[in-house]
Formats: structure tokens, C-alpha cells, sequence
């Protein structure tokens, strides 16, 4: 794909960027070494100084950034500068508290004369390959964590948001950060695999699809370099007869929505005791074809374009071969034919196992509608997806709750409340949503050196 800037909206193609030559490569990720030297030796309050400095910038210029953000990839103008603001949370956050996450663990070998203790020393270049859906927020809570931790950060972002890229790095350079602590490359993902095979390049961090991040990991595992990998989603979204219908079916389309309906976290999979199921349906419909479908940069559009033709050409093909399988379509199921990259909102119920449905993420604004018997039998359909990432459960029951808290597998489950990120609090998943975990303390330790000292 080339390194452009189209607008989801019209289709209208605004810039276009020449890839970087293997040589030019090769300079940043020398400067990312040279680099790594001097950061490693500043210390955490310096770097916090300049995390805040890059917070100060992001509140300041929240505005023009998240404007860049909706014209590169569609999301609507008030979620781009609720991203932005984010983000400088999350530069405030590990300003505040990485120091204390990496201080030195003493441990007890029963000898006291001996001092023995786990340091962690940050490991240099880490390559991070980032997607368009969160443009700012992906690469922040990779970078937060990684720079405070000593590490250098070198960035492949998604091909269509090369302005946001540039943004970024022109962001942490005016903070404070010395040249090649955080370097954007403007690549192809052809390049991906000779960057990772580079010795330089001592790690890698990918949030992207499930055979993107097979491929990296992969390449990674060859290199025995570490490599965290946050990949898609089919969050379930279960609805107990306890729950508060209205404010389940609220949060239902609101998370289903999120971010034009494109994040690894939205609910996909709405699993609806049957009790409750035909309410809850008809009440999700109603709120799905009340939805303000328009410019993103509109202040009352609810729903903007997806990011590409591509994505409508996918998810168009999902639906229907869902329905082709044996789906009910309760509304939507189409493109919505108007320049730019739009899709009904869409609600189908009776979902075939086999089918799309069933089995793939639908990245866009589709919500699919299984019937549980019971609590078992809600755990079983949430269970059986290939995915493990987030996941949430409406009810009152206590007992319920704790079932699903402990039997449901993903990396997340929220009660009564929908999977959503925050750097206080871990975020990663299980099964083929991939591996690692980053944010709270576990950013800072993705890519150190956990360095056993024993002095007697
Ligand atoms: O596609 C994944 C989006 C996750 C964004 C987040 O951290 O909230």
C-alpha cells in the first residue's frame, strides 16, 4: 500500500510519502544505537521531565492533532481528541510512577551479608509496528512506558496515517527527547522483517491483525528477540435477565461503536439470555438505525466512514456470507452509497456456527447476536472463539459475576461495565489475540533486561 493520506470520508487522496531507501534505514536505526547510549544514562526524573513536557504539548495542540487524526483515518473529531488527551494521561502516568515500577527487587537467599537483587535495565531499539484504528494512542502506550524505561523506540505505522506518524515523533523531539530516542520510518510493511532481523533492533511490539502478528512473531522468535503481540478481537458481551436492559443495550452500541466501530476492544459478540434476548434485540435495533451516520468532523456524527475501501469491500462480504450461512439480517447488512468509506449499522442474529459470524472479527459497525440458555451456556458461546482479548457480563448476580470473572477465557473481562483501556491497568489477551501484556507495570517491564545481581 502506498504511504499516503486519503480521506475516509471523500476518498480524496491528500499527500503521498516516498518509503525510505535501505540506506536511510540504516542511518536512523545507527542514530536509535547512538541514542539509546545517552538515554540509558539519563535519569528517570529527566525522562519524566520531558514525559510531561510531551503532555503539556499534546493538551496544547489537542486540536490540530486530532484533526489529523480524522482526516487520515475517519474517526470522528471529539473520539480523536479524546485519544489525544489520552495520551497525555498516559505520558503523565508513567512520568509519575515508572521509576518506582523498576526500582531494584531485593531478594532474601537467607545470607545477609550478601546483596542480591533484580535490575531492570532497558534492552535499546525496539521496533513497534503500529495500526491506524487508535493513531495516537497505540503508539503512546508503547512509547510511554518503553522511553521512561531507557529504551529507544523506532516506529512502522500503518501506511494510511503517515502525518500522524511525523506528528508523533515531532511530538517527543519538541518534549525534549534527543534525536533517535524516537524515530518514525516511513516504510512499507515489506521492510518489517529486515528491520527485526537487524542486530541492532533488540525487540519488537506489534498491535495489528492476527496474520500480521503471526508473521512478526514469528520473525521475532528466529531473532530469539522478545516480542509482544496485541492482535484482534470477538469481545463477548453478555446480557443476564438481571442486568438493567436500558443501560445494557446503551453500552452494547456504544461500545460496538467505539472508534467508528474499529478496535480490537469493541463488544462484538452480543450473547443475550434468552429471557431477555428478543427485548434486548429489538431495543439494539432501534439504537442502531438512530445513529447519525456522517463527516467525522461533524460534531453531531455518531458514525463516520471506515478506513478504507477495503474494510467495507471485508465486512461487506462477512455479512452476507453470514447471512448466505443462515443469519437473520435485523437491519443494515450494506454499504451505504455516498463517496467515502460507509457502512450501515448493521444487527444479525442467529449466527451459524461455521460462519463468518461465528468465527472472524467484524471490524465495522455490525453487531452479532447469539441466544444463551443459561449462564453455562452463555459461557460456552463466549468461550468458543479463536480470540481471547476483552470481554464484559451485565448482571446483578454475584455468583454470575464471579463465574464469568473466572471462566471466561481472555485476557480482560470487565462486570457491568465495557473493556476499555486505561495505563493503570494491564491490557493484552490469550488464544490468538496474542501475547504480552502492556500498560500499568507491565509496560516498563515488556522490554528490559530482568538482570539477577548477587554481590557477596
Ligand atoms: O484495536 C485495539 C484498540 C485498543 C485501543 C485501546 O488501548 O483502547
Amino acid at each position: 500500500m502506498a504511504i499516503a493520506t486519503t480521506n475516509p470520508a471523500t476518498g480524496e487522496t491528500l499527500r503521498t510519502f516516498d518509503e525510505l531507501t535501505g540506506d536511510e534505514i540504516d542511518r536512523k536505526i545507527a542514530r536509535a544505537v547512538t541514542a539509546f547510549h545517552e538515554h540509558r544514562r539519563t535519569s528517570f526524573a529527566e525522562r519524566a521531565e520531558r514525559m510531561r513536557r510531551a503532555a503539556d504539548i499534546l493538551e496544547a495542540e489537542t486540536d490540530d492533532l486530532a484533526r489529523l487524526a480524522t482526516l487520515e483515518m475517519g474517526k470522528t473529531l471529539a473520539s480523536a481528541k479524546a485519544e489525544v488527551a489520552k495520551c497525555a494521561k498516559g505520558c503523565r502516568w508513567y512520568a509519575e510512577h515508572t521509576e518506582a515500577l523498576l526500582v531494584d527487587q531485593p531478594h532474601d537467599v537467607g545470607d545477609t551479608s550478601a546483596n542480591v537483587f533484580t535490575r531492570y535495565e532497558p534492552l535499546g531499539p525496539v521496533l513497534a509496528v503500529m495500526p491506524w484504528n487508535f493513531p495516537y494512542w497505540q503508539v503512546f502506550r508503547f512509547a510511554c512506558p518503553a522511553l521512561m524505561a531507557g529504551n529507544v523506540g523506532l516506529l512502522k505505522h500503518a501506511s494510511n496515517v503517515p502525518q500522524v506518524a511525523l506528528a508523533i515523533e515531532d511530538v517527543l523531539r519538541r518534549a525534549g527527547f534527543a534525536e533517535g530516542v524516537f524515530q518514525t520510518l516511513l516504510v512499507g510493511s515489506g521492510k518489517i522483517e529486515s528491520i527485526i532481523d537487524d542486530d541492532r533492533v533488540r525487540a519488537v511490539t506489534l498491535t495489528g491483525s492476527e496474520p500480521a502478528g503471526r508473521q512478526v512473531g514469528a520473525r521475532a522468535g528466529q531473532n530469539v528477540k522478545p516480542s509482544v503481540l496485541e492482535l484482534g478481537g470477538s469481545d463477548a458481551f453478555i446480557v443476564m435477565p438481571s442486568a438493567d436492559l436500558a443501560e445494557a443495550v446503551d453500552n452494547a452500541v456504544a461500545s460496538r461503536m467505539l472508534n467508528n466501530a474499529q478496535s480490537c476492544i469493541n463488544a462484538k459478540r452480543f450473547i443475550v439470555h434468552e429471557r431477555v434476548a428478543e427485548e434486548f434485540t429489538r431495543r439494539l435495533v432501534a439504537k442502531m438505525e438512530g445513529l447519525r451516520i456522517g463527516d467525522p468532523m461533524d460534531d453531531d456524527t455518531d458514525l463516520g466512514p471506515l478506513s478504507s475501501p477495503d474494510a467495507v469491500e471485508t465486512l461487506a462480504k462477512q455479512v452476507s456470507d453470514t447471512v448466505a450461512a443462515g443469519a437473520r439480517l435485523r437491519t443494515g447488512g450494506h454499504p451505504i452509497d455516498r463517496p467515502g468509506n460507509y457502512f450501515e449499522p448493521t444487527v444479525l442474529t442467529g449466527i451459524p456456527d461455521g460462519s463468518p459470524g461465528h468465527r472472524e472479527e467484524f471490524f465495522g459497525p455490525v453487531a452479532l447476536v447469539w441466544t444463551a440458555r443459561d449462564a453455562d451456556d452463555a459461557i460456552r458461546i463466549a468461550n468458543d472463539s479463536s480470540f481471547g482479548l476483552g470481554g464484559s457480563a451485565w448482571t446483578r448476580d454475584e455468583a454470575e459475576q464471579q463465574r464469568f470473572v473466572t471462566e471466561v477465557e481472555t485476557g480482560m473481562i470487565y462486570i457491568n461495565k465495557f473493556t476499555e483501556s486505561t495505563p493503570e491497568v494491564p491490557f493484552g489477551g490469550i488464544k490468538n489475540s496474542g501475547y504480552g501484556r502492556e500498560l500499568a507495570g507491565f509496560g516498563p517491564r515488556a522490554f528490559v533486561n530482568a538482570k539477577t545481581v548477587w554481590i557477596a
